[in-house]
């Protein structure tokens, strides 16, 4: 408990992280953006938000001050002649769509074939965070990771599924609710062999 930050008690675990300065400019920003929705940004309730967006959204981008393949330079050769697939499967994440800025909310299967090397399992998913906290196109996002994994690990082959849900379609437009966009990327064997192919999708429920 000694390491936990001060403050914090059994009922406060994690604590909040400390609070980035807000350039002037940018809160300005959102209040031109409030007035335009048609409220007003010197009401009670508002006061403090322009700040609290321009935070969030830090949060929502924080990829753009990562280079995600980071995570894949620690690496474990020893796994007693294990050559087959590892999977994460339905790995929840959300992101922002580069068209309306919209959350796109999500869940992503990633697969590798390692070739004599493994990474830490915790490090696949961190890989798709950071890209995933950036704006993005899913089509996009599905590539970066595949590349990522593709080119960091050189391994026999790489799948990555993601299936989600855009807020642009269904809290706004179209107003489509319930419809989930597929998209995927298959690497070397998974590419070039359709047994390889058929198995990785099975593991991953598909
Ligand atoms: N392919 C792809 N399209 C996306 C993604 N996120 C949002 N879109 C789409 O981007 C398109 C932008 O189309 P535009 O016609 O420029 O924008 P819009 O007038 O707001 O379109 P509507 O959403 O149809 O009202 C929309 O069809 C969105 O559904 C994504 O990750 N991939
Ligand atoms: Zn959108």
């Amino acid at each position: 408990m000694a390491d936990l930050a001060e403050g914090a008690d059994d009922g406060d675990l994690i604590a909040a992280p400390a609070k980035i300065p807000v350039p002037e400019s940018v809160a300005e920003a959102v209040r031109t953006l409030i007035r335009w929705a048609g409220d007003d940004p010197e009401r009670e309730g508002l006061v403090d938000t322009p700040a609290r967006v321009a935070r969030a959204w830090k949060e929502y981008c924080a990829g753009y001050g990562e280079d995600p393949a980071v995570h894949l330079a620690r690496v474990f050769e020893e796994v007693g002649g294990y050559d087959e697939i590892v999977l994460l499967n339905d790995i929840p994440f959300q992101s922002h769509c580069e068209h309306h800025m919209a959350p796109i909310i999500g869940k992503a299967s990633i697969a590798y074939l390692p070739r004599d090397k493994v990474v830490g399992i915790s490090k696949i998913a961190r890989v798709l965070h950071g890209f995933a906290r950036r704006l993005q196109v899913q089509e996009r996002l599905t590539a970066e990771v595949a590349d990522c994994i593709w080119e960091h690990l050189q391994p026999h082959g790489v799948a990555v599924v993601i299936e989600a849900s855009h807020s642009c379609m269904t809290a706004r437009g179209v107003r489509t609710p319930g419809v989930g966009m597929v998209t995927s990327r298959m690497m070397g064997v998974f590419r070039s062999d359709e047994r390889s192919r058929a198995e990785v999708l099975k593991l991953m429920g598909y």
